[in-house]
C-alpha cells in the first residue's frame, strides 16, 4: 500500500461517528459577543449538517458569520449555546487535551493570508512533513509521505523551494498538503482564493477537489464569493447568522468544476420545521409578519396575508401572485 493509500484508508475508516448523523452537524448555533456592553449576535441558531466525503461552500455577505462558525468549527471558539459536533467531537464539551488533539489530526485548515498557512524558513517539503510529528508518523516515513502530497497537489516541483520562492497558488497548494498531512477527517478552507486571480484560484480549487476526492477528506469552504457555487456541488449560504438557502449542482465539483446548468434552490428546513424564505421572495411577494399556507396534492402553496388588510377571504384571489410552489 502507497502512504497515500495508507492516508486515504485512514481518512474513509469511520472514527466512531454517530449513525445517522453527519460528519458534521451543528444545531442551532448561537455565538453572542459581548464588547463594551453592546451584544452583537453572530450566529443566531445556525444549522448545519454535512456528510463525510462532502465538498461544500459556505457563503455569506462580510459580517454574516462565516468566520465565527469556522472558528467554533476549527476548535478556537465556543458558541453560547447550540449543538456541534465534528467526527463524533463535541465541541461544546471537549476538554483541553481532546481540542489538541482535535486541532491536530481530526482537522486541517487552509487561511486566505498564504503567509499564515506556511513556516517562511522551511522548505515546501519540510513544511508539509512538520505536523507528521504530531501525529507520531515515524520520522523515516514523514519524507515518502510529504512527497506524494506534493505530488497529488501538482507541486512536487517545488519540493526544496521556501515559500517566498513560490507563486502564490503554489503556496496555497503547499498549504492545502501541510493542512491534509494527517489525513485529517474534515479541511476547512477559509477564502483559499481571495489573494488570487481566478486561474490561479481554479488550480487551487482543483487541489481541494483532489483532496477531497483521492484522499476522501470532507472539504468546507467558506467564502464571500458567491462564484464559488460553480466550482462546488452543494453551496450553503448564511444570512443573518443563520443557514438560509442552499444550491446543489449535480455534476459540479466533478474535474470540470461543473457549470451553473441544472443548479437548484433548496430552502433550509430545521428539525422542528421552521423555513427561512430568500428575502427576495418576501420581497417580491411581499410576505410580511406571517403567510398563509395551501396544501396541495405535491406541494405547498405560500400565499401573502393580505386578510390584514382587505378583510377576511377563503383562497387566493384571481391574479395574486404566487409566493412559493415547492
Ligand atoms: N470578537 C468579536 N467581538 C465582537 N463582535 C464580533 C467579534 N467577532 C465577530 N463579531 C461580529 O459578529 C458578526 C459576524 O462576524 P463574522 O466575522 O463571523 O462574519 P463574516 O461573515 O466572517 O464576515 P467577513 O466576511 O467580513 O469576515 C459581525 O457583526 C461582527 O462584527
Amino acid at each position: 500500500m502507497t502512504e497515500l493509500a495508507a492516508l486515504q484508508a485512514r481518512a474513509m475508516a469511520s472514527a466512531g461517528a454517530v449513525p445517522d448523523e453527519g460528519l458534521i452537524v451543528c444545531e442551532n448555533l448561537v455565538r453572542v459577543y459581548r464588547a463594551e456592553g453592546v451584544e452583537v449576535q453572530a450566529l443566531q441558531g445556525l444549522d448545519l449538517t454535512v456528510e463525510e466525503g462532502e465538498l461544500l461552500a459556505v457563503v455569506g455577505a462580510s459580517g454574516s458569520g462565516k468566520s465565527t462558525l469556522l472558528s467554533i468549527l476549527s476548535g478556537l471558539d465556543l458558541p453560547t449555546a447550540g449543538r456541534a459536533r465534528v467526527a463524533a467531537h463535541d465541541l461544546l464539551a471537549m476538554g483541553r487535551r481532546e481540542r489538541l488533539d482535535y486541532r491536530r489530526r481530526t482537522v486541517g485548515f487552509v487561511w486566505q493570508q498564504t503567509a499564515r498557512n506556511l513556516l517562511p524558513y522551511l522548505t515546501a517539503l519540510e513544511n508539509v512533513t512538520l505536523p507528521m510529528g504530531y501525529a507520531r508518523v515515524p520520522r523515516a516515513r514523514r519524507p515518502a509521505r510529504g512527497l506524494e502530497l506534493l505530488d497529488l497537489l501538482g507541486v512536487a516541483d517545488c519540493r526544496g523551494r521556501r515559500p517566498g520562492e513560490l507563486s502564490g497558488g503554489q503556496q496555497q497548494r503547499v498549504a492545502i498538503a501541510v493542512a491534509a498531512a494527517n489525513a485529517p477527517r474534515v479541511l476547512f478552507a477559509d477564502e483559499p482564493t481571495g489573494e488570487l486571480d481566478t486561474a490561479t484560484g481554479e488550480e487551487v480549487f482543483a487541489a481541494l477537489r483532489r483532496t477531497n476526492a483521492e484522499m476522501g477528506v470532507t472539504v468546507l469552504i467558506v467564502t464571500h464569493d458567491p462564484a464559488v457555487s460553480g466550482q462546488v456541488r452543494r453551496t450553503v449560504r448564511i444570512r443573518d447568522g443563520r443557514t438560509a438557502t442552499e444550491v446543489l449542482r449535480p455534476g459540479a465539483g466533478t474535474r470540470d468544476g461543473g457549470g451553473t446548468d441544472g443548479a437548484e434552490e433548496y430552502a433550509v428546513l430545521d428539525r422542528v420545521g421552521r423555513l427561512q424564505l430568500p428575502r427576495e421572495y418576501t420581497e417580491r411577494y411581499g410576505l410580511h409578519r406571517r403567510v398563509r399556507l395551501t396544501a396541495e396534492h405535491d406541494h405547498i402553496g405560500v400565499w401573502p396575508d393580505r386578510d390584514a388588510a382587505a378583510g377576511p377571504r377563503t383562497g387566493p384571489g384571481p391574479g395574486e401572485q404566487r409566493g412559493d410552489d415547492g
